[in-house]
């Protein structure tokens, strides 16, 4: 099939682009692995789970929340946004379409797209003048290889396929990793009665939601490290030193750890609260596990019913983009640092890759839309 634009991915990165090069009359089609777009949100996250940004920095292009709505929307509510993004700009996703290889040919300056039907194992071809990477951050799991984890006893998961602590009600729970997933897992797991622990390896930031509000604003006006200062000072104020609870913070600000490598602070939603309290407990880096026990990088173990493993996500862009070495680092995302990580080569872009959230996919999905049709006119005419 000849396409102008494919787009790999239906999350909101996909969805955002197909709907700026609509307005812009360039057809478009987006393949889609799951059997519904905006998966993640729809299938791959906990039950409790808002938006940790104010609205106003979360919108997808042309289509502000609704002014009815919260300052920090929930997953259900999201849920509902992008639905009615895609009806509103009538975008028209393909689903159960399983990308597996894309690769340019030089010849013909095109790129070949081969998608498998998850249901009826049907292999289609599209041949594009266009290609747009948006199979996301968070496309796999990552599960860290610690020795003995298959020799454990109880259940183990991805942060991923938790939804809530409904079910460990009295059990003995393991996160691991302190990550935005992880801290809110732990507190999830405590308000449902499990005996919550959660597992530390390196220094991190938490702010609460209304003070990364303050610094969200204050970026607009003020220079970045002293909007680190000046989150910092209430960090301070407001939880004191965390070193005697086993959290230690980076020496680098929030701000800019999140600009510079792309790892979000924790936004607290009362963990540390509970972690203060002794209701969740705060343990070393994981080395082993036997059996039913979990062996701490200090020596001492402890038996566990259940582990939740909050370790992260991978891309998986390198897996199906062929040849993308040299626009792709080992990881997956885009070697070309930011503003200008949107725009690869031949006709190739990358919506999504900016560890900026939200409001970094708005921005992309607007750049590669102006970019193709700019290029477009010049071909057309
Ligand atoms: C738990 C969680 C909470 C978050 N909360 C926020 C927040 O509050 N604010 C914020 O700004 N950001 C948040 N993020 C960041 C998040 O990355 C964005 O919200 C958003 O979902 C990114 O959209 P995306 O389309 O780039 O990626 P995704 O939503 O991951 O969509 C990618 C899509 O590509 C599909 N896909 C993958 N591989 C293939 C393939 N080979 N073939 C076909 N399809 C494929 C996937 O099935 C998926 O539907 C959160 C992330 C997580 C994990
Ligand atoms: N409501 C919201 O808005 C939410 C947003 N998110 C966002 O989704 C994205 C993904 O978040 P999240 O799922 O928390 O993943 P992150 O990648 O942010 O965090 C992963 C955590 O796992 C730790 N880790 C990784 N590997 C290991 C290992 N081998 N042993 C021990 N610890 C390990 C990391 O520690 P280390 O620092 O040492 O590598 C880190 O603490 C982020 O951008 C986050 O902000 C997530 C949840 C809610
Ligand atoms: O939820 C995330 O991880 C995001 O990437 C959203 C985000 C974009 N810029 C930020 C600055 C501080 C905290 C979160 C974000």
């Amino acid at each position: 099939m000849k396409k102008e634009v494919v787009i790999v991915g239906g999350g909101p990165s996909g969805l955002a682009t197909s709907a700026c090069l609509n307005l812009l009359s360039i057809p478009n089609v987006i393949l889609e692995k799951e059997d519904c777009y905006n998966s993640l949100w729809k299938k791959r996250s906990y039950d409790r789970l808002k938006l940790h940004l104010a609205k106003e920095f979360c919108n997808l292009p042309h289509f502000p929340h609704p002014k009815s709505s919260p300052t920090y929307i929930p997953k259900d509510a999201f849920i509902k946004y992008v639905d009615d993004y895609v009806s509103h700009f009538k975008l028209n996703p393909l689903c159960c379409k399983y990308v597996e290889s894309a690769s340019y040919d030089e010849k013909t300056k095109t790129w070949r797209v081969v998608s498998k039907d998850t249901n009826t194992g049907e292999v289609d071809e599209y041949i594009a003048k266009f290609l747009v990477v948006a199979t996301g951050e968070n496309a796999e799991g990552y599960i860290p290889d610690v020795p003995g984890l298959e020799t454990f006893h109880g259940s183990v998961l991805h942060s991923s396929q938790y939804k809530s602590g409904s079910k460990y009600k009295g059990d003995a729970a393991l996160v691991v990793g302190c990550g935005n997933s992880g801290m809110e897992i732990a507190f999830d797991l405590a308000n449902f009665g499990a005996e919550t622990s959660i597992s530390v390896r390196s220094a991190f930031h938490v702010v609460p939601k209304e003070v990364i509000h303050m610094g969200m604003v204050l970026l607009k006006y003020l220079p970045l490290k002293l909007v680190d200062t000046v989150v910092n000072l209430f960090r301070g104020l407001l939880y004191g030193d965390l070193g005697k609870y086993g959290i230690y913070r980076p020496k680098d600000g929030p701000f800019f750890l999140k600009a510079t490598t792309g790892r979000s602070p924790v936004i607290d939603v009362g963990t540390i609260s509970k972690i203060k309290s002794g209701e969740i407990q705060v343990l070393p880096e994981i080395k082993e596990i036997r059996g039913s026990k979990v062996v701490f990088s200090d020596g001492k173990s402890q038996p566990f019913d259940a582990i939740i493993f909050s370790t992260g996500y991978k891309s998986t862009a390198n897996y199906w983009l062929k040849d993308g070495e040299h626009l792709l680092n080992k990881e997956g995302f885009p070697k070309e640092k930011f503003p200008n990580q949107w725009k690869g080569k031949n006709g190739l872009y990358f919506a999504g890759l900016a560890r900026r959230g939200l409001a970094g996919v708005s921005m992309d999905a607007q750049n590669i839309a102006n970019d193709i049709k700019k290029i477009f006119q010049c071909c057309c005419n």
